[in-house]
């Protein structure tokens, strides 16, 4: 039996998501055991000031590549101890990493790039197995925008001949994968719609001190300002074609900022109104995909956020929205279980880039293997 563990900490920074999934073949996969370790506000606090130009530091990031090594390979033998599992039995683990920037497209004297960090040599002398990490750079190498990498995966697990498919991500930041019924590879389009959770918890944070809306309590009292939301709508990255990809560096605590700065509303009315725009944002992107029978099966944390949910079904009636869930998935190991089967595609020596998403002019493999 071939068992392999996928690392997911991602644009939320809520903590490290791990899926022990077991490998069966290429295509198929089954998730053992999932776990999520949240990072401790001190980590969060060292992530957040190694991600913003004013606060960064090249000495801090330096120590952090190697501090959340420790905690991603701890991760993995604690989910291996919970399972009475050897992690040198592991075939690999798939780490994603933590992103610190990503540059989609270069300007102002910048190149292209992106820097996910947490040490792969760490990791691989903890677990005592060979890791596969650093999926985006080699997308990035042929000319893609090294994000997102999750529709390889999405294609192989959810591709369907009777209806057309929606992979909707709500994590900090929301990304589609639209996959028509009895698609091939090249007929998948996917792209980062906007922002997810991440101006909702922004808020949160400010004006309620919790760190998300819990099953979206808070949004549900609220109002939504129509005339702040179409300001919101009015944000360029909408007005952009895919292939497109987005991050904290657009709707982050900055973004945020000058939002209070320049509107006042309630702190209820706040919550409403950015789940509104992030539900907004999700269905103008996907309206042009919703063509005969499709169903939006959203993921992340978001498709925890009963109102994010309403309001989603309510602004696309054409289509089913239904969660991970309700097909057997778990919506919180999905990008966890992705890692894993990119990670195997690596080990195979085979591409998993998804070059009509990123915009690479070729398929590659991606990750680099640190062998034990
Ligand atoms: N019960 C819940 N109710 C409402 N929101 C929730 C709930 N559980 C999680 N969330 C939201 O989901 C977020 C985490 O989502 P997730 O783990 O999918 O993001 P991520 O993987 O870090 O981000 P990304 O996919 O952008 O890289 C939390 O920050 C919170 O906003
Ligand atoms: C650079 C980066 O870390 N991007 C993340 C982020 O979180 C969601 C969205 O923005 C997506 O583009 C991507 O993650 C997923 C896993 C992806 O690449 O498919």
């Amino acid at each position: 039996m071939t068992y392999a563990i996928g690392l997911m900490s991602g644009t939320s920074l809520d903590g490290i998501d791990a899926a022990l999934v077991k490998i069966n073949s290429l295509t198929d996969y089954e998730l053992t055991a999932f776990q999520s370790y949240p990072f401790s506000q001190d980590i969060k606090e060292k992530i957040v000031r190694c991600l913003s130009e004013e606060t960064s530091s090249v000495s801090e990031i330096c120590s952090l590549n190697f501090e959340l090594a420790q905690l991603f390979g701890k991760a993995v033998t604690d989910l291996c101890r919970d399972n009475q599992l050897d992690s040198q039995d592991l075939v690999f683990v798939a780490s994603h990493g933590q992103t610190l920037y990503h540059l989609p497209v270069g300007g102002n004297g910048l190149v292209a790039s992106t820097l996910q960090i947490g040490e792969s040599s760490l990791i691989a002398e903890l677990a005592k197995t060979t890791v596969i990490s650093d999926f985006r750079c080699r997308d990035m190498a042929v000319g893609g925008q090294g994000a997102p990498i999750v529709p390889f995966s999405e294609y192989i697990l959810y591709n369907d001949d009777r209806v057309n498919r929606i992979l909707q991500n709500i994590g900090g930041i929301s990304n589609a994968t639209v996959i028509p019924r009895q698609a091939d590879f090249d007929d998948i389009t996917a792209f980062d719609t906007g922002p997810g959770n991440m101006i909702i918890d922004e808020l949160c944070r400010h004006f309620f001190q919790t760190e998300f809306d819990q099953d979206g309590q808070l949004a549900s009292q609220g109002t939504v300002d129509h005339d702040v939301l179409s300001g919101l709508m009015r944000h360029p990255y909408f007005q952009k074609k895919p292939p497109k990809t987005t991050g904290r560096e657009d709707f982050g605590k900055q973004f945020v900022m000058q939002l209070l700065a320049k509107y006042q509303l309630s702190p209820l009315d706040w919550i409403a109104t950015a789940t509104m725009f992030t539900a907004k944002s999700i269905a103008v992107s996907l309206m042009p995909y919703i063509q005969g029978r499709t169903e939006v099966i959203i993921g992340g944390g978001g498709s925890y956020n009963k109102t994010m949910r309403r309001m989603l079904q309510e602004l696309l009636p054409d289509a089913v929205v239904l969660t991970q869930e309700d097909l057997g998935h778990s919506s919180e190991a999905k990008e966890a279980v992705a890692m894993v089967v990119l990670g195997n595609h690596t080990y195979h020596h085979l591409p998993s880039n998804v070059p009509s998403a990123t915009g690479a002019n070729r398929q590659v493999i991606l990750g680099k293997v640190t062998y034990y």
